[in-house]
């Protein structure tokens, strides 16, 4: 029980640490985005709906246990079903990061983007935190087939991009998922850089190198 509080204690204080970090380097706005982490006894904290990244109170986030009962804490955010998709098809999923980062929206609106698979493998770190990227078709935020069809994608990927909203991740840790999405969001943001330009991106057998190990 002990181990057990104090595993729950420091989740709840990286929460709020890792939220403030992303929150003041303009990765995402607002109220927007959120964040779930995975206790060893299967229950889930997760951020508040309507809360700042910036601004969270480690005691206030939402808890559910592992059946999915929402026990304490402030009102959960309104994708807390999306969340549950992701560990659901996803044993090994510590935490999930959903965010609203500039660049990963941006191109999740363009029209001619590979649905199965939206950015190409421009550098190594992308390949090795993210891999392939599917786009999931637009429904409202905290919609169940929003999260639903997240669910449907989840089994083979760890990292989804929602159409004309942001990017979901989720990782072993709060870390690894934290830096999955920001190597998604800086490669969403070199896609847009080098817009028109002609590029020179990893080759399938690079990509292939990269997946062996
Ligand atoms: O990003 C969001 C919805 O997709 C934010 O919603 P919540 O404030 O309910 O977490
Ligand atoms: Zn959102």
């Amino acid at each position: 029980m002990t181990a057990l509080l104090s595993e729950e204690t420091r989740a709840r204080d990286e929460i709020a640490r890792i939220g403030a970090s992303i929150f003041s380097r303009g990765l995402t706005f607002g109220s927007t985005g959120n964040i779930s982490v995975r206790l060893s006894d299967g229950s889930l904290l997760m951020t508040p709906t309507n809360a700042c990244l910036g601004e969270l109170e480690p005691a206030r986030l939402s808890r559910f246990t592992a059946e999915g009962v929402h026990v304490d804490g402030d009102k959960p955010t309104k994708e807390a079903f999306l969340h549950r998709c992701m560990y659901c098809a996803r044993a090994d999923a510590g935490a999930v990061v959903h965010l609203h980062s500039t660049h990963s929206v941006a191109v999740s609106i363009l029209a001619d983007v590979d649905p199965a698979d939206v950015l190409p493998p421009l550098t190594a770190y992308y390949v090795m935190r993210v891999g392939t990227l599917p786009l999931v078709r637009y429904f409202p935020p905290g919609d169940a087939r929003l999260a639903e069809a997240v669910g449907e994608e989840a089994g083979r990927h760890h990292a989804v991009l929602l159409a004309n909203h942001g990017p979901v991740v989720a990782g072993k840790t709060l870390r690894e998922a934290q830096y999955a999405v920001e190597e998604l969001e800086e490669t969403a943001r070199l896609f847009l850089m080098l817009d028109g330009r002609r590029v020179r991106p990893l080759t399938a057998d690079q990509v292939a190198e990269l997946r062996r190990r």
